[in-house]
């Protein structure tokens, strides 16, 4: 039981404090062992770990979803064992979150390079076979994945990446040194710290009222189209950003916007994904793409949109299937934005 939950808790309902909610106790615990490497160690104990290969989660099948199985610290240490590893690679696992009786959550790459072993990394296909599982790529496992298994899969991933891309000081050029949580890395020679970072995106789905925009790069899966989106330039904010970004995909000017919701987006690295709803100056709707940036933009009608959403059946039955487009899935913002836009504009259609 960590302080939060033990004298510091009990001395607060003695002096008749408020409880502190559930949220609170476990907000306040992940900070404690992100700050504290032996609280952090010693969560590991009683912890659960996700494991990885190359960045790549280990995932059990059933039917037609993803599973995804967590080890004890003692069975990760004894596959460790079994593969000549040294139990000290642990440490290059980092903290992920806790369950709310504070079951502590971390990470672990078996194939990228450690830190701490001489062998580079673990035989995937033995692995995979020891643990009846198979290390899936996080991308193609989304489609399904629950949402609470997805976004502690894109923080692990995210997380894991940094670490493999930070192991050198960008000033003094030496090794950094992770914490036990693997919340920053140190450079001992300047004491720099690096923390991880995100990259701000916008996304926009913009509406001429009556249409929505939706554009696809040659990189998307065949057929499909998403909202606009766009890496914010240092010194923007989000507005500045959405007005620049749909002006240079579409060559359209934004006349106002509404936040809607962000996300945690790891792919191809970790963004921060600011998602809203831009409407542009009616009459002033001619799509001009910027094909360096774009593969194809078009408007769409509320029909077009909604039938879409209606499409069941996996993403790769819809892409047999000769239908004009596809939306992005359902745990991407910006399917969320579409989904929004539509039921908008139900409301707006039905009588006063
Ligand atoms: N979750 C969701 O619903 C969606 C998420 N996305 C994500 O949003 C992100 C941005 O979308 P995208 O349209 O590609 O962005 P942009 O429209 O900004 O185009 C990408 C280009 O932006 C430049 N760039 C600027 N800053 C960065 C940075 N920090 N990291 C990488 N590139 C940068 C690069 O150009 P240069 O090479 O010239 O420097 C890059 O090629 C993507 O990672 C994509 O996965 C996109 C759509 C939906
Ligand atoms: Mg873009």
């Amino acid at each position: 039981m960590s302080l939060y939950c033990g004298i510091a808790y009990r001395r607060k309902i003695s002096q008749g404090y408020r409880l502190l909610s559930t949220y609170v106790t476990k907000a306040r615990y992940l900070f404690e062992l992100k700050e504290d490497d032996g609280a952090c160690k010693k969560a590991q104990q009683a912890g659960a770990f996700y494991l990885f290969h190359s960045l790549a989660p280990l995932l059990q099948t059933a039917e037609h979803r993803y599973l995804v199985p967590r080890f004890s610290l003692l069975e990760v240490e004894s596959l460790l064992h079994k593969f000549g590893q040294d139990a000290q690679r642990i440490e290059d696992s980092v903290l992920i979150g806790c369950s709310e009786q504070h079951e502590a959550w971390f990470a672990l790459d078996l194939g990228l390079n450690s830190s701490f072993s001489t062998h580079a990394s673990l035989p995937k296909s033995e692995v995979e076979t020891e643990l009846q599982g198979s290390f899936i790529e996080l991308r193609k496992a989304i489609f399904q994945l629950n949402s609470m298994d997805s976004s502690l899969l894109f923080t692990a991933q995210a997380l894991l990446r940094w670490h493999d891309g930070h192991q050198f000081c960008s000033k003094s050029g030496q090794p950094t040194r992770k914490n036990i949580a693997g919340s920053k890395r140190v450079c001992p020679s300047n004491n720099i710290i690096y923390y991880p970072q995100m990259a701000p995106v916008v996304i926009t789905l913009v509406s001429d009222g009556t249409r929505c925009l939706l554009a696809r790069q040659s990189s998307f899966p065949k057929g499909m189209y998403s909202a606009l989106a766009g890496f914010c330039d240092i010194g923007e904010n989000m507005e500045e950003a959405v007005r620049r970004e749909v002006a240079e995909e579409v060559g359209l000017e934004v006349e106002n916007m509404q936040f809607s919701a962000s996300q945690h987006w790891p792919f191809p690295n970790s963004s921060l994904m600011i998602a809203c709803h831009a409407t542009v100056k009616p009459g002033q709707t001619e799509i001009q793409v910027n094909l360096r940036e774009l593969e194809a933009a078009a408007w769409f009608s509320y029909d077009e949109i909604a039938t879409a959403l209606r499409k069941k059946g996996t993403y790769i039955q819809q892409q047999n299937e000769a239908f004009p487009f596809l939306l992005p899935p359902k745990l991407a913002i910006a399917h969320q934005l579409i989904q929004e836009w539509v039921e908008k504009q139900t409301c707006a259609s039905l009588p006063a």
